[in-house]
């Protein structure tokens, strides 16, 4: 069945505004100096997403996950977000992303019609820099991608406002941030079994997205786009730059690159071919951040150290070396058998080369036996933190300067590009 949007009209061609000229660059290459029209790329994205719910008939995915027929999602106007999050007020500010800026609103929860503050249920609202194109087409592609795909694992879209130069996107509200805020933000160390906890959600949001016949490619896995919910479930959020996979036989599609510092893949930065497996290696990266607690790529870091993987990986395939490795922070909540699990399946998901790096289901299956077999000796006698997403997470955690310390609280590594197909 084909899909029906009704979209605004195309988009104006502004010129681009990358994260370059934001404090979200990491390194201030610009890789995205070329061309930027993304004029057209809506209808191209809605026939190519057509195509995914033609071939699902808007069925299962996997146990937990759909393909909805059609979006389900509210259209507010621009005063309606105004309201809820009461006038888009600084002390209301989420968060900034390199296109915009999540503020806390509110909604009512039958109708989703906006509320007073304090009323209702709370919402996240990005409200998306009007001026930039690429805004537009991230818009654009999270209101196609997450509008039409629902799983526990993924975070819910809600609605959306297109009005005059206004880009806006509600969300459900995550109340716990992103891995990225626990991991790098704070001073107290973040438990080992709530990491774990996290990569094993992260793990089946992605192994969903890559199970439909045309897979989704998610394109920027990062630990800031791992968003939890009040029990440190894991939904993955921002669409913007996702892509359907190859169609016919071919391995790969060929997209301007753009992603992020120190998670793309390197075949991907070399060539611009963007494999199902390039999520697989972003996953890694995010797999390396959760055990040693620094960030993927840091420039304040040594020469040759910028670079988690390049500078890690060669001690992950040593036992030794990767009980160095591990955040200070946390020593004593895991045990070396499963440090060296952890390290094991890290480093074949940043194999150079992407036929080398296993499947994300193999993936979650490997995480989900290293969650099973940590009872490390400290710990024993406390209850773990179980899987399910009714478990009881133990969040408070008392601070404990580890080899890491001084990298928390840094500013994220933005990211680089701007987007354009190049063999459709
Ligand atoms: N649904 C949500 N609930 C709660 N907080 C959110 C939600 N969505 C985003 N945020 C907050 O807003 C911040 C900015 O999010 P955004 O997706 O715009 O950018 P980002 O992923 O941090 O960066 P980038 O634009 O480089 O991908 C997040 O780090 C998070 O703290």
């Amino acid at each position: 069945m084909g899909l029906c949007f009704s979209y605004p009209s195309s988009a104006s061609k502004t010129g681009l505004h990358s994260h370059a000229s934001t404090n979200h660059h990491s390194n201030g290459i610009d890789y995205s100096s070329s061309t930027a029209a993304t004029t057209g790329s809506s209808v191209e994205r809605r026939s190519q997403f057509s195509e995914v719910a033609s071939e699902t008939s808007g069925g299962t995915l996997s146990n937990s996950g759909l393909l909805l027929e059609s979006p389900n999602l509210k259209v507010y106007s621009f005063l309606d977000l105004k309201t809820a999050t009461k006038n888009f007020k600084p002390d209301s500010m989420l968060g900034q992303g390199g296109f915009g800026k999540v503020y806390r609103g509110w909604i009512d929860a039958k109708t989703l019609a906006p509320s007073k503050a304090g009323s209702g249920i709370t919402v996240a609202v990005k409200r998306l820099n009007s001026e930039s194109v690429q805004g537009l087409a991230e818009w654009r592609s999270e209101v196609n991608f997450l509008g039409m795909l629902s799983h526990p694992n993924l975070v819910k879209l809600l609605g959306y406002c297109r009005e005059d130069k206004e880009l806006l996107l509600v969300y459900e509200f995550m109340p716990k941030g992103s891995l990225e805020n626990h991991l790098f933000r704070r001073n107290e160390p973040f438990p080992w079994d709530l990491r774990v906890k996290i990569v094993i959600g992260a793990a089946q949001g992605l192994a969903f997205l890559h199970s439909s016949q045309r897979e989704v490619i998610y394109r920027d896995f990062k630990a800031s786009n791992i968003l939890l919910d009040s029990n440190y479930d894991a939904k993955l959020s921002d669409f913007g730059l996702a892509k359907l996979g190859p169609s016919n036989e071919k391995s790969h599609v060929t997209t301007r690159i753009m992603g992020t510092h120190g998670y793309a893949a390197p075949e991907y930065m070399a060539t611009g071919h963007l494999y199902v497996k390039s999520d697989v290696y972003a996953f890694g990266v995010v797999l390396l951040e959760v055990m040693t607690g620094l960030r993927a790529h840091d420039t304040k870091r040594p020469y040759g150290q910028e670079n988690l993987v390049d500078w890690l990986r060669p001690d992950l395939s040593s036992k030794h070396k990767v009980k160095r490795l591990m955040d200070k922070g946390i020593e004593g909540q895991y045990t070396t058998k499963v440090a060296t699990e952890m390290a094991r399946i890290t480093l074949s998901c940043v194999e150079p080369d992407p036929k080398n790096r296993p499947h994300m289901k193999d993936v979650l299956g490997v995480l989900e036996h290293i969650q099973r077999i940590n009872v490390p000796s400290r710990f024993s006698s406390r209850p773990a933190v179980a899987s399910s997403s009714h478990a009881s997470p133990r969040h408070r955690y008392g601070y404990r300067a580890g080899a890491a310390g001084a990298e928390r609280r840094r500013p994220s590594p933005g990211r680089f590009g701007a987007d354009k197909d190049m063999d459709g």
